[in-house]
């Protein structure tokens, strides 16, 4: 069966890819830092695909290679790493943010999807044609808006590492993506808002925000195209999220 690396299986996107690979009989790599939720999603899934689950804080290189370095046989070849671990902090103005706050977003962001691609790229690599890498960016990393600062610069570096790995990638039979979604219902807003239930609650209340599954079945459709086909990136919104119109600063009247 082919085997797919999943960071930040723990919630959200990353979970419900797990469940949904789980699904169509892959094997399983998961990552995140919440050790007992891992345990929780072996125990779920264990007794029906193969579950490996490794603790580990992308943020930390040497223990990202020394762990995919380390990866048994029978989770090999690796088809699919999907860099999804990822976080929005202070969605308050740029000139109000604490600088920790923006170190954060760009050491896990940035920093840490990084260090997991140049980590698991041997096995890549080794398996070629059919191979992909899926990278969350976001909506943010395209269009800008009020607080988006840092968060949408980091999804920005994810689209164009992705567009050079690309390139160099060439001729390996690796498959790299873009992938962006827009609002989706996950622990993300209450991540960002430091744990604030009632704002996160607010920002989906009334509307049709996109699911955690919506996302892991687009995972899954990437991971399963025909491997002549790359998609470059797609980026994905509720039906009920659209543009603004520029803010245009006015004299008072
Ligand atoms: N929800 C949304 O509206 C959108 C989200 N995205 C992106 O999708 C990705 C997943 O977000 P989503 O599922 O919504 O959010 P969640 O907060 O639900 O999940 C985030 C996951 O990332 C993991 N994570 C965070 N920091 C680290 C770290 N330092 N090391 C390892 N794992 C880490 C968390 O695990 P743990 O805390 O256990 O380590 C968790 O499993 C992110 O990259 C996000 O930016 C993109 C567009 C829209
Ligand atoms: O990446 C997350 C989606 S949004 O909050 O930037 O719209």
């Amino acid at each position: 069966m082919p085997s797919v690396l999943i960071t930040g299986a723990t919630s959200g996107f990353g979970k419900a890819a797990a469940r949904r690979f789980a699904k169509a009989g892959w094997s399983l790599i998961l990552t995140g830092r919440r050790e007992e939720r891992l345990a929780e999603l072996e125990s779920e899934l264990a007794p029906h695909v193969t579950v490996l689950t490794i603790p580990l804080d992308v943020r930390d290189s040497d223990a990202v290679s020394q762990a995919l370095s380390q990866l048994p046989d029978t989770l090999l070849p690796l088809t699919c790493l999907i860099n999804n671990a990822g976080l929005a902090l202070a969605p308050e103005p740029a000139q109000k943010v604490a600088l920790e706050d923006w170190h954060t977003m760009i050491d896990t962001n940035i920093t840490g999807l990084v260090n997991v691609t140049h980590a698991a790229m041997p096995h890549l690599l080794a398996t070629g044609k059919g191979a992909s890498i899926l990278n969350l960016g976001s909506v943010a990393g395209q269009w800008p808006y009020p607080g988006g600062h840092v968060y949408g610069a980091s999804k920005a570096f994810v689209q164009q590492f992705s567009y050079n790995l690309r390139c160099d990638l060439q001729g390996t039979g690796v498959r790299v993506t873009d992938l962006a979604p827009g609002m989706a219902e996950t622990e993300f807003t209450l991540v960002r808002t430091k744990g604030n239930q009632a704002a996160s609650d607010a920002l989906y209340k009334g509307t049709t925000p996109l699911q955690a599954e919506d996302i892991a079945e687009q995972l899954y459709y990437l991971a399963t195209l025909p491997p002549h086909i790359n998609i470059n990136r797609l980026e994905i919104m509720p039906v009920r999220q659209a543009w603004a119109p520029f803010a245009i600063d006015r004299d008072p009247a």
